[in-house]
C-alpha cells in the first residue's frame, strides 16, 4: 500500500484542467496508479495551461511545470520527520486521474514493507504512515485538501481494468504524430548487428508510443542513394548483361556483389570512369539506370523483409532517396536565412560548440547524408506534421543527429527548448559483443547473417522444447510457433533489458536460459499463470464480472500495488526513450508474483474468485508488456 495525493482543480479557477502541470514530464497524467491510502490535495495555483500551448510557454509557465518536483520537495520534507530512519526514501510524486485530484504520492506502501520488521516503528501499517505524511506536510499554499483512500481503491482499479480493458492505462502523451525512424540498414551492404539493435529497440518504442494512442510513421530511412550505385550499377552491367531478366538468385548475394564492384572499381580505372558517369545518369534520371538502381533495391528489400517477418515488425520504407528531391528547397531556404556558408569549397553550416561544420553541400556540388537528413527533418515537420520525430541508431551518430538538430533550431524549426515540441531525439544504443568482448562475429564468416542468427534462436529453443517431450504433447504447428516466440522473444529481451547505450554481449545460452532474467523465464512465468487459472476450472470472463477482487494479504497489495504502476512505467519509459524500464517492470512484476503465489494458495482457498482475478490481471499486464517489447506470449509451456 502506498499513500497517493492529488491536487485538486483549483474550484473557483476558470481555467482548464491543472492535470496539464504533469508537464513536468511533458506526458499528461497516466490513470490513476495506487493505492490504498488516497489523499486528496487541491492546489490554489492557477497558471492556465493547455495541450495546445505546450510549445508556446513563456518562462513563468515553464515553472509552473515543475509542480511535480515542488510538490516532491513538500513531501520529502514530511517523510524525513515521519520516517527519519529512511533517510534515502525519495518522494514518489505522479500526477493521476482527475477525478481524484491532480497529483497522488505513492510511498506509504514501500515505507511500510521496509520499516514492518523494525521493532517499535511506531506504524499499524501503510495507512497509519499515510496519515503521518500528511499530518506532517509543512502548511502549503500549494496543496488545499489531501485525502486518503481506503484499501479497495487498488482493488477497484484493476477490476475496472480487467472489465474494460488494459487500454484504460495506456499513458495520455501530449503528442498526436511521430515519426520513429529505425532500422534503416543500407542497400546491397550488410544488414548488421547494429541495424538489429535499431530494429528491436525501434519497434517497441512506437509499439509504446502507439499504445498511448500517438500515430506512429514507422520509417526505414534506408540508404538507397549515393555515388556507390554507379559502381554497382556498371557492375550489373557488365556481369549481367541480360540483368533485366536475371533473377535476384542469379545476382545472388549482394554482399558479395558489393565486394567484387568495389574491388573492381579500386583495381580498374576504366571501370571506374563508367562509375562515376553511371552515377549522373542515374541521377538524372535515365531509364536503364533507374531500373538497374530499383532492382538492386528489390533484391536488398527482399533479403531486410525476411528479418522485419521474423520479428513481426512493421516498417514504410521511404529511403534517402525519397528527400532528394528536397534537398535543393531546403538548402535554398537555409541560405536565405543566412545560415549557410562557404568553407573550402563546400557549403556549410556552423554550429555552436562544434569545432567541425555540418556539411550540406559537398566541395563536387554533390549531397551527403547530413543534406539528406536535413531534408528528411524538414519533411517530417511541414509535410508530415510529426511533432515527435525519433532516431535510433548507434551512438556513433551522436555527433551527426546534434548537429542537424542544432541546424533545425537555428533555422526555427525547432523550438530552443528541448523540452518543447516539436522534438526530435537520438536514441543512441552501444555495440554488440561477442563473447570474446570483440564486436560480435560469427564463427566463419567476418558478418553475421541476421536470419541466420534468429534461425539458430528458434532452433535452439525448439530442440529443448523437444527435450521436453513437447513433440509428443504438441502438434507440430504448435511447437513451431512456441519456438519462434521463445527464440526471437529471447533475442529481443536480451537487447532490450539493458540500458541502451551499454555495449551487450550476444550470448545464446544466457538468452535462452529459463532462469533468471530472461524472456524464456517472462514468457514460462506468464504461460504457469495460464495454466493455473485453466486448472481451475472456472470462467475467468464470468468472474470478472460476478467476482470481487480484494486485496487484503501483504503480498496481494504489494502484487496490485506494482499492476497498478504499469501505466507510469510506460510513460516513463516513453518518455525518456528506455525500453529497459518497462522489461525492469516485466520481471519484478513476475517477481511480486512468485511471492504472492507461494504465500497465498490460490485454487481451493476460501478467497478463490479473487485470487483467480489477481491472476488474471497479472497475465493481462504481462501480455500487454510482451505486446510493447515485440514478444509474442505462450500460454502454455
Ligand atoms: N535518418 C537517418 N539518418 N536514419 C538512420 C540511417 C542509418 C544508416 N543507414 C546506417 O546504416 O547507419
Amino acid at each position: 500500500m502506498s499513500a497517493t495525493f492529488a491536487l485538486l482543480h483549483p474550484p473557483a479557477s476558470p481555467l482548464p484542467p491543472f492535470l496539464s502541470f504533469s508537464r513536468v514530464s511533458h506526458f499528461h497524467s497516466p490513470p490513476p496508479l495506487s493505492t490504498a491510502d488516497f489523499w486528496r490535495l487541491t492546489s490554489r495555483r492557477s497558471v492556465p495551461i493547455s495541450k495546445t500551448s505546450i510549445s508556446t510557454m513563456t518562462n513563468d509557465e515553464e515553472n509552473a511545470g515543475t509542480v511535480k518536483k515542488q510538490l516532491s520537495k513538500l513531501f520529502e520534507q514530511s517523510l524525513r520527520i515521519t520516517v527519519p530512519s529512511e533517510s534515502d526514501v525519495e518522494p514518489l510524486i505522479a500526477a493521476c486521474a482527475p477525478k481524484f485530484g491532480d497529483y497522488q504520492c505513492n510511498n506509504a506502501m514501500g515505507l511500510w514493507s521496509r520499516i514492518k520488521n523494525k521493532k517499535d516503528n511506531g506504524f499499524k501499517g501503510p495507512p497509519t504512515i499515510g496519515k503521518v505524511i500528511m499530518e506532517n506536510l509543512p502548511p502549503t499554499e500549494m496543496i488545499e485538501k489531501c485525502t486518503l483512500a481506503g484499501p479497495g481503491w487498488i482493488a477497484k482499479n484493476i477490476q475496472k481494468m480487467l472489465i474494460i480493458g488494459i487500454e484504460t492505462w495506456a499513458p495520455r502523451l501530449p503528442i498526436k504524430r511521430a515519426v520513429v525512424d529505425f532500422s534503416s540498414p543500407n542497400i546491397a551492404k550488410e544488414m548488421h548487428v547494429g541495424h538489429l539493435r535499431s530494429t528491436i529497440i525501434g519497434d517497441t518504442l512506437a509499439r509504446m508510443l502507439e499504445f498511448s494512442n500517438v500515430d506512429v510513421l514507422r520509417r526505414n530511412h534506408v540508404g538507397d542513394w549515393g555515388t556507390q550505385f554507379g559502381m554497382l550499377i556498371e557492375f550489373l552491367f557488365d556481369k549481367f548483361p541480360n540483368w533485366e531478366h536475371a533473377s535476384a538468385q542469379a545476382i545472388g548475394d549482394l554482399q558479395e556483389f558489393y565486394k567484387a564492384s568495389k574491388k573492381r572499381f579500386d583495381e580498374d580505372p576504366a571501370f571506374k570512369g563508367r562509375a562515376q558517369q553511371a552515377v549522373v545518369r542515374l541521377q538524372g534520371g535515365e531509364t536503364s539506370y533507374r531500373r538497374a538502381w530499383a532492382q538492386i533495391c528489390e533484391i536488398s528489400r527482399n533479403e531486410f523483409n525476411k528479418v522485419y517477418q521474423r520479428l513481426g515488425v512493421q516498417l514504410e520504407e521511404k529511403g534517402e532517396s525519397f528527400y532528394n528531391p528536397y534537398i535543393p528547397g531546403v538548402i535554398e531556404q537555409l541560405s536565405n536565412q543566412g545560415l549557410v556558408e562557404e568553407s573550402q569549397g563546400a557549403r556549410v553550416i556552423h554550429i555552436e560548440g562544434v569545432n567541425i561544420p555540418l556539411i550540406v553541400v559537398k566541395s563536387d556540388g554533390g549531397y551527403n547524408y547530413a543534406s539528406t537528413d536535413m531534408a528528411a527533418l524538414w519533411y517530417r515537420l511541414n509535410e508530415e506534421k510529426a511533432e515527435w520525430i525519433i532516431y535510433v541508431t548507434d551512438v556513433g551518430q551522436q555527433q551527426h543527429f546534434e548537429m542537424v538538430f542544432s541546424a533545425a533550431k537555428l533555422a526555427g524549426w525547432l523550438p530552443a527548448n528541448d523540452n518543447m515540441y516539436p522534438k526530435a531525439s537520438h536514441v543512441g544504443f552501444g555495440l554488440v559483443l561477442g563473447e570474446d568482448g570483440k564486436r560480435f562475429r560469427t564463427r566463419n564468416t567476418e558478418v553475421v547473417r541476421l536470419v541466420d542468427l534468429l534461425d539458430e534462436a528458434k532452433n535452439r529453443s525448439k530442440s529443448v522444447l523437444i527435450e521436453r517431450g513437447k513433440a509428443a504433447e504438441w502438434t507440430e504447428q504448435e511447437l513451431e510457433h512456441t519456438a519462434e516466440a521463445v527464440g526471437y522473444g529471447a533475442v529481443k529481451y536480451a537487447d532490450l533489458k539493458n540500458n541502451r547505450l551499454t555495449n551487450y554481449t550476444f550470448n545464446f545460452d544466457q538468452m535462452l536460459n529459463d532462469k533468471g532474467n530472461t524472456a524464456v523465464y517472462l514468457l514460462y512465468a506468464h504461460a504457469r499463470i495460464c495454466s493455473i487459472i485453466r486448472k481451475s476450472g472456472k470462467d475467468i470472463d464470468e468472474l470478472k464480472k460476478t467476482g470481487v477482487l480484494t486485496l487484503d494479504h501483504d503480498d496481494e497489495r504489494g502484487l496490485g500495488l506494482h499492476l497498478l504502476q504499469f501505466s507510469e512505467v510506460v510513460e516513463e519509459a516513453c518518455t525518456n526513450l528506455l525500453p529497459n524500464v518497462l522489461c525492469e517492470y516485466l520481471y519484478n512484476l513476475s517477481e511480486n508474483f512468485t511471492k504472492f503465489y507461494s504465500n497465498c494458495q490460490v485454487v481451493g482457498s476460501a478467497e478463490e474468485t479473487s485470487r483467480l482475478l489477481l491472476c488474471e490481471a497479472t497475465a493481462v499486464v504481462m501480455r500487454k508488456c510482451f505486446h510493447l517489447l515485440g514478444i509474442t506470449p505462450v500460454y502454455k509451456i
